[in-house]
């Protein structure tokens, strides 16, 4: 899935909400969520293969996400699929959506017993009544709720909503988008189970309702969906788990919003291809190795030498020119790299460095570590490193510093649990980077990096649960601070890093588990297919 257009972008939700503000003023009523249901709509079609006589539920909640799902569900009743409307909250529809899902020989039910009828629609989904709750125009019902699903206080969800729902092809969640807070309400839940258990594709309209479209966050029961299709940007909680889990693949329909959204700071951006090719550190004719830089790696230990192996290797892929290793671990480095320089004293002495890596499999060697965090030029901290290294010397460095903590040591810097920081990653990454002036990328199932003046944060889309093996973090610290000593900034270090690493697990891997070492060995083949 080789993108080769530029960097992909996230903006939250009060940034879209003010896009479509100002787009709406410029386009006639209606015309945006017109654009959203008919890309909806295509989607829908693609993932069914054969609209004609699909069976197609829409699960309609009482705002406009739900009125996407029901202009969607006209298009797809209109092309023959046999379309099938549960209205959560019947009092508050979208009326225009309604109608025009009736127009179209859609049919309709109400999810709870007792607000059966007044929407017009008994439990075995007669189309023809009117609708109690929806008006002919753009506009939504103006029910009470008070037997709706918005309560969440009423009884039972209608047996019949449930047994259309255990028929369904292709289920269409238009519970909630990005009006919603918190997870599912409870009888959302049993019909998303429903879904869930009836086997039936499931296609999120905008996001997979009950997750946070700004962090990612996942607060209670959330729709895990085949595929999003989500309008006019992508939104954090797309592109962050573990909110990025329920997604499924997602689709962004241009519903031309582009142009407004250039007036917003962008939240999150993920390099692609083309962003990377642009940043990698290729020599030029007036190249040595000391233009392109020299990369030191203060790692490992008499107990962890394979750690220094690992940075090393890293090291030697991400573009430097030499590779200097400092550290008690420098045989095992010299005949696994006898191209390496190494040397056993304290790092001020080594020589000429223009990064410095240190922490991999350090143990308590904390001399060292202070000799790096006191050098003026780039240092990258890691693993025993973030354990040992003095806060307020991290936060007095003038030169770049990028601190590369996996979830759990993300916790112990900032004193709370690992569940915590996994929870919400986009909150524990932009703290730290605060905290302690540094540039920080957190690993993890999705790896963030931000910079300590704020801006967008950056999340990388190549990572892989293949890279969840012992040392393929010190391939990514090595690989990483080989690129600060080519000259990137930190930022552009960390995410290039991420992105060859992921790409050079997946190439590596192919459907099998890889090693450390093989992650490290892929890294050519990642920069190639970069490049290429
Ligand atoms: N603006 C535009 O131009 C365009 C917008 N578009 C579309 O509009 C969507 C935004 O629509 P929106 O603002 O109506 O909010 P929406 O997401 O439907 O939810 C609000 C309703 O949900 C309810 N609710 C809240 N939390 C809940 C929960 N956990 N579980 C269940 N229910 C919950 C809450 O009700 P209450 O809390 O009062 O019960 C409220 O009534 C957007 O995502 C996109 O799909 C597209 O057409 C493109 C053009
Ligand atoms: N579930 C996962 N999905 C994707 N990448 C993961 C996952 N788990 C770990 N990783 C990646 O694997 C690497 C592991 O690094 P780290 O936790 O430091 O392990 P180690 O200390 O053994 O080297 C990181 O690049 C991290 O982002
Ligand atoms: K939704």
């Amino acid at each position: 899935m080789r993108e080769t257009w530029g960097m992909r972008t996230a903006y939250c939700v009060e940034s879209v909400r003010g896009a479509e503000r100002a787009l709406m003023a410029r386009v006639p009523e209606g015309a945006l969520m017109q654009r959203a249901a008919a890309g909806l709509a295509v989607a829908c079609g693609q993932l069914l293969g054969r609209v004609y006589g699909a069976r197609v539920v829409l699960l309609v909640g009482s705002g406009d996400n739900g009125g996407d799902a029901l202009y969607a569900g006209a298009r797809l009743a209109r092309r023959g699929a046999g379309v099938t409307a549960v209205l959560l909250d019947p009092g508050r529809v979208h009326g225009g959506g309604l109608a025009a899902l009736r127009g179209a020989g859609g049919r309709v039910v109400d999810a709870v017993v007792g607000g059966e009828g007044r929407s017009g629609a008994g439990a075995g989904g007669g189309g023809d009544a009117d609708s109690g709750g929806a008006g002919s125009g753009s506009g939504r019902g103006a029910g009470s709720g008070a037997a709706g699903f918005g309560s969440g206080s009423v009884g039972d969800v209608a047996e019949g909503a449930l047994a259309v729902v255990g028929r369904a092809q292709l289920v269409v969640d238009g519970i909630v988008g990005i009006g919603g807070t918190g997870g599912l309400r409870p009888l959302a839940g049993r019909l998303v189970r429903a879904a869930q258990e009836s086997g039936a594709l499931i296609v999120s309209v905008d996001l997979p309702s009950g997750v946070d479209a700004d962090t990612g966050q996942v607060r209670g029961d959330a729709v895990r969906a085949d595929a999003t299709v989500t309008f006019g940007a992508y939104k954090p909680g797309l592109l962050i788990d573990p909110a990025r889990e329920h997604a499924g693949a997602v689709r962004l329909v241009d519903i031309g919003l582009d142009a407004e959204l250039a007036a917003y700071d962008r939240d999150l951006e993920a390099l692609q291809y083309v962003d990377v090719d642009r940043l990698l550190p290729v020599p030029t004719a007036e190249s040595d190795k000391y233009r392109r830089g020299v990369v030191g790696i203060v790692a490992g230990s008499a107990r962890y030498p394979g750690a220094a192996v690992l940075a090393v290797a890293g090291a030697l892929r991400g573009g430097a020119g030499a590779v200097r290793y400092v550290g008690p671990a420098a045989d095992a480095v010299i005949a696994r790299f006898p191209e390496a320089l190494v040397f056993d004293g304290p790092p001020a002495k080594a020589g000429r460095v223009q990064a410095w890596v240190a922490g991999p499999g350090l143990g308590d060697d904390a001399a060292r570590l202070r000799d790096v965090v006191d050098a003026e030029v780039p240092v990258l901290i890691d693993a025993d490193g973030l354990r040992l290294v003095d806060h307020a010397a991290v936060r007095a460095r003038t030169a770049p510093t990028l601190l590369t903590p996996h979830a759990g040591e993300a916790a112990a810097l900032l004193g709370v649990s690992r569940a915590e920081v996994e929870a919400a990653r986009l909150d524990a990454v932009r703290e730290l980077a605060a905290r302690y002036g540094a540039t920080v990328l957190l690993k993890g199932s999705t790896t963030l990096i931000a910079a300590p003046g704020g801006g967008a944060v950056r999340v990388n889309p190549t990572g892989t649960s293949w890279l969840a093996t012992a040392g393929s973090g010190d391939v990514l610290s090595g690989l990483a601070g080989s690129l600060l000593a080519a000259g990137l900034g930190a930022r552009d270090a960390g995410s290039v890093a991420a992105f060859l690493h992921g790409l050079a697990a997946r190439l590596a891997a192919e459907g099998a588990p890889v090693g450390a070492q093989d992650v490290a060995d892929a890294v050519p083949l990642a920069w190639r297919d970069v490049r290429g």
